[in-house]
């Protein structure tokens, strides 16, 4: 599937350190490992090229101080690149004005942080209603807008509530819905479920994906967990020490990892759980009866339990309806245990 670049960002440098631009400019751009560790620099980024597409979850992928945090500041322009160019929707970010720069932030772009900052001593309702106010939306509509998202996230009846009294993760949900109510195309998530315990964070992250296949936002996700990327992702970009090391599907990075840095991490990842369906579908037999229907996005794990224990193959069907093929139980199997390259 072919898509529109929605935000290019290419060559991208972001050093820290005495005189950094100029720094940059005197190793032509490109300065060695050997270069920033004898100067001192910092290289919080270094050369990243990231295209992200229309309509994808791309996840950034890496270890903490790997770059993941400073690279997406650089995308939006919270944090000022040193170096490379940074386009969004065909605009160059680096070269317009402040004000059309926060006019596209507030009104194109949407951010959640592992550290949401709700205000205290607003209800849930006046919270996500927020920021439609800072746009000056009158107050009918906001709380209009604000009960569709509430409700959206699965926090209906709890409108009236304090952030004091919610839970971690229904305290997240509020802040997915503050950031989706201005109804971004671009949505930047930092690491938005690392402070939850392992049981909501899944939670959360069946709840993300539910949202993703009903509002089909384009999405950049950190996170320091490859289990929860590849979990997530249409698309990685694994990241050391300020590098992209290697940007490609969950598939790919599990098949073809480029760099042994890489390949460490997907060693002790069970290829069931990351091929999905859409990967192994065969082709629809016409006259054969099927048992329903599975998303292609699914897991063949997750998959697996149904496909076990119906007597016919399913259909495979992309979030628009498209059936794209079928899988049965011999093809699912043969993943599980490791049968398949494909
Ligand atoms: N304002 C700053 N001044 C100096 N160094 C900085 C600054 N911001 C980030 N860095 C450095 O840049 C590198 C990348 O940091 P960054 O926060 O982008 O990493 P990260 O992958 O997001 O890490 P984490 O997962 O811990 O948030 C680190 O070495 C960090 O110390």
């Amino acid at each position: 599937m072919s898509r529109n670049v929605m935000l290019d960002c290419s060559n991208v440098w972001k050093l820290y350190g005495p005189q950094a631009d100029a720094f940059l400019t005197a190793h032509n751009g490109a300065p060695s490992d050997a270069d920033l560790a004898k100067a001192k620099m910092i290289g919080a980024v270094r050369g990243a090229d990231v295209q992200i597409q229309d309509g994808e979850i791309f996840v950034i992928m890496g270890l903490s101080g790997s770059g993941k945090s400073t690279l997406v500041r650089c995308l939006s322009r919270l944090v000022e690149p040193s170096a490379g160019a940074i386009n969004f929707e065909g605009q160059d970010l680096l070269t317009i004005s402040e004000a059309d720069l926060i006019e596209i932030r507030r009104k194109k772009m949407g951010m959640v942080f592992q550290h949401f900052a709700l205000l205290p001593h607003l209800t849930v309702l006046q919270n996500v209603a927020f920021p439609l106010d800072v746009q000056g939306v009158d107050r009918t509509t906001r709380e209009a807008r604000a009960h569709e998202m509430i409700e959206t996230v699965g926090l209906k009846g709890r409108e009236d509530y304090y952030p004091r009294q919610l839970s971690g993760g229904q305290q997240q949900r509020v802040g997915i819905a503050r950031s989706l109510v201005t109804e971004p195309d671009l949505w930047f998530l930092d690491e938005p479920f690392s402070a939850l315990d392992p049981l909501i964070r899944r939670e959360m992250q069946d709840e993300f994906l539910r949202l993703q296949s009903m509002l089909k936002k384009t999405i950049v996700f950190i996170t320091h967990d490859f289990d929860e990327a590849i979990r997530l992702a249409d698309r990685i970009a694994v990241m050391k020490d300020g590098r992209i090391e290697q940007t490609a599907t969950p598939e790919e990075l599990m098949t073809n990892p480029a760099t042994p840095y890489v390949a460490e991490f997907t060693r002790h990842v069970n290829r069931s759980k990351v091929v999905k369906l859409r990967s192994i579908a065969q082709p629809v037999d016409p006259d054969a009866t099927y048992a329903g229907d599975l998303p292609a996005r699914m897991t063949v794990a997750e998959a697996m339990e149904q496909i076990d224990a119906a007597a016919d193959p399913f259909k495979v069907v992309e979030a628009d309806g498209t059936v794209i093929g079928a899988v049965d139980a011999p093809a699912a199997i043969s993943v599980m245990i490791g049968r398949t390259a494909k």
